[in-house]
């Protein structure tokens, strides 16, 4: 029996998960896919080509690296559509509005008719009843210290060269926008609770966690 069977985790789910840049959301996407035998859904870095070009100036391409990214989750939500769920998803697409356009539009580095222009366009294509809500959201959160040190040993030199100070004021709001999220029902991990790269057991306690943890959701009916 393998471990989506023996926790009942439903064939067709589609669990997202999400939390600040570094804090393990792309080790944990793989570990949950082989533990379930569930598809992974991505978020591109290395051929996002705004992404090199946005961290050196904000002002000129917040615009097009927001449009970009919700174009790539679009088609991302068509393929899992399309397959009929069974994946694990790398970063939910509310991210890219609650915390990051959001964030360049009220720090002044997203251009106030652009934001408006994306706002409108992202509720036009995701917040309608054809868009439907991932079955659990996977929240990773940890300490800051901790997550500035994944930043660090993983090592993308966009963001080694990008102030601290950026990384403190996305901590800082990913903390408030998980505590009014409600589009689904949201799975909380501290990532001091497990330790997916030096023991092996520790995916299946997540696996338990999220079985308990749907069965509960399901009979509350969310
Ligand atoms: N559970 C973990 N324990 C220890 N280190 C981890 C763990 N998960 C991720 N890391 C390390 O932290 C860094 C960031 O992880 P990553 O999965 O790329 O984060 P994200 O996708 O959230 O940006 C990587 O260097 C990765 O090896
Ligand atoms: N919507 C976004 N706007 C700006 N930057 C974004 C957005 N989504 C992801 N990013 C950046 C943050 C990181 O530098 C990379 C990848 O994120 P990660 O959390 O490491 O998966 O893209």
């Amino acid at each position: 029996m393998n471990l989506r069977e023996k926790y009942n985790i439903p064939k067709h789910a589609v669990i997202t998960v999400a939390g600040t840049v570094g804090v393990g959301k792309s080790t944990m996407t793989r570990a949950l896919a082989d533990s379930l035998g569930f598809r992974t859904s991505y978020e591109k870095v290395d051929t996002n080509p705004y992404l090199d070009r946005f961290y050196e100036d904000f002002e000129k391409w917040s615009f097009h690296l927001q449009i970009y990214f919700l174009a790539e989750r679009f088609k991302e939500q068509k393929r899992m559509f399309e397959y009929g769920g069974g994946f694990i998803q790398d970063r939910s697409i509310y991210e890219d509005t609650g915390i990051f356009a959001k964030m360049h539009y009220e720090k002044g580095t997203m251009d106030p008719v652009d934001y408006n222009t994306y706002t409108e366009l992202f509720e036009a294509m995701v917040m309608t009843p054809y868009f439907p809500h991932p079955d659990v959201l996977v929240y990773l959160e940890g300490s800051f210290d901790q997550i500035i040190g994944r930043i660090k040993e993983r090592g993308r030199p966009m963001e080694q060269s990008t102030p601290i100070e950026y990384w403190e004021e996305m901590y800082e709001r990913y903390n408030r926008w998980i505590d009014s999220f409600n589009a689904c029902p949201v799975l909380r991990l501290d990532i001091k609770d497990y330790d997916l790269m030096t023991d092996p057991t520790a995916i299946e306690d997540v696996v338990e966690r999220m079985g308990h943890f749907m069965k509960q959701a399901d009979l509350l009916g969310k």
